[in-house]
């Protein structure tokens, strides 16, 4: 119910299928031209006289119309080679990104990581994302924006036409479309950076491929991922335990259960992206609270 298209597409390895719609495309439009370079010989070809000092054997005019049809001909087939290029191009993952803005190939990004500096903040559901970040904003000043808090206050908001939405995508465990969750920290990072604000722990946030390459894009480039490790049992224990209290719609064992599926198939294809580029560092979180913020101090030390 709650699928979006290219969902299955978005399995695949990242870098090979930016690799291989590349490849087609660029093999596509080398095929374009390579068959607009034969029409041109073939012309040259049939236009040569003979060089043996024979004169040509068919009527000028039979040539002439032969010619112009194999022209037409190689003509139509590079035309149609071009159309398939341009849609290969756009299986890229941009073709994911709905909103128009989103997707314009040249858009700069609006900070520099000279400007502002971003790290995601990401783990399982009850890994202890936001009780670490509580630790980080306290020892380094921080400022910590909580997608799902983001969400959850959208939601609340009075007036707000996107409130159902996020509450049944919440409930699900699935991810709200990012559209909305990228417009709701862009106008956080910004208003905070009006202020002087410059370091932000951006908390549960990239859960999905698209949201990843997206605020990259448009925002400004992470400066790394701490990803929080933890068995999923005690994740469970954890968010058990905060349903108790919480109020959230999420913290029952229904969500909890769609949550985890949530993480394991569209959340962690993020982490091994940013893995690939050697930008995650990872914690084992299954500790007594301090004994996690030691871990996460030793961890980022030489990277903040
Ligand atoms: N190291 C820990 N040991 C025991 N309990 C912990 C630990 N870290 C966090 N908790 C508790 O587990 C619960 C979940 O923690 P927290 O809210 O920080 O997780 P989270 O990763 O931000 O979760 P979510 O993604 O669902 O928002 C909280 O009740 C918190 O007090
Ligand atoms: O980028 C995001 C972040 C969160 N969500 C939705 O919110 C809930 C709760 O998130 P927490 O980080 O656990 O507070 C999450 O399960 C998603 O449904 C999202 O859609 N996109």
């Amino acid at each position: 119910m709650f699928m979006r298209p290219g969902v299955k597409w978005l399995r695949l390895p990242l870098a090979s299928r930016i690799a291989s719609s590349r490849y087609s495309s660029t093999n596509k439009t080398v095929r374009g031209s390579m068959l607009f370079s034969m029409a041109r010989f073939h012309s040259q070809q049939t236009n040569r006289a003979p060089n043996d000092g024979s004169k040509p054997t068919t009527s000028k005019a039979k040539s002439a119309s032969n010619r112009g049809k194999v022209l037409l001909l190689l003509g139509l087939l590079a035309v149609g080679s071009t159309i398939v290029s341009i849609n290969y191009q756009k299986n890229d993952p941009e073709e994911f990104l709905d909103e128009k803005s989103f997707k314009e190939v040249d858009q700069k990004s609006i900070f520099t990581p000279d400007q502002v500096s971003v790290i995601f903040v990401l783990g399982g559901p009850g890994s202890g994302k936001g009780t670490q970040c509580a630790k980080l904003v306290e020892n380094h000043h921080f400022v910590h924006l909580s997608a799902g808090d983001l969400l959850r206050a959208e939601q609340a908001r009075e007036g707000s036409k996107y409130g159902s939405l996020i509450k049944k995508y919440i409930t699900e465990g699935q991810i709200v479309p990012q559209e909305i969750t990228v417009q709701l920290l862009k106008q956080a990072i910004q208003a905070n950076y009006n202020e002087g604000k410059t370091k932000f722990l951006v908390d549960g946030f990239p859960r999905k491929m698209d949201q990843a390459i997206t605020f990259e894009k448009v925002i400004v480039p992470s400066k790394f991922t701490l990803f929080f490790e933890c068995p999923e049992e005690v994740m469970l224990r954890r968010l058990l335990e905060r349903g108790k209290t919480s109020g959230r719609d999420d913290d029952n064992i229904g969500s909890i259960k769609k949550r985890f599926k949530t993480f394991v198939d569209t959340s962690m294809p993020v982490v091994e992206y940013f893995e690939k580029q050697s930008k995650v560092v990872k914690v084992r979180c299954n500790d007594p609270i301090d004994v996690v913020y030691g871990h996460v101090e030793a961890a980022i030390k030489d990277k903040i």
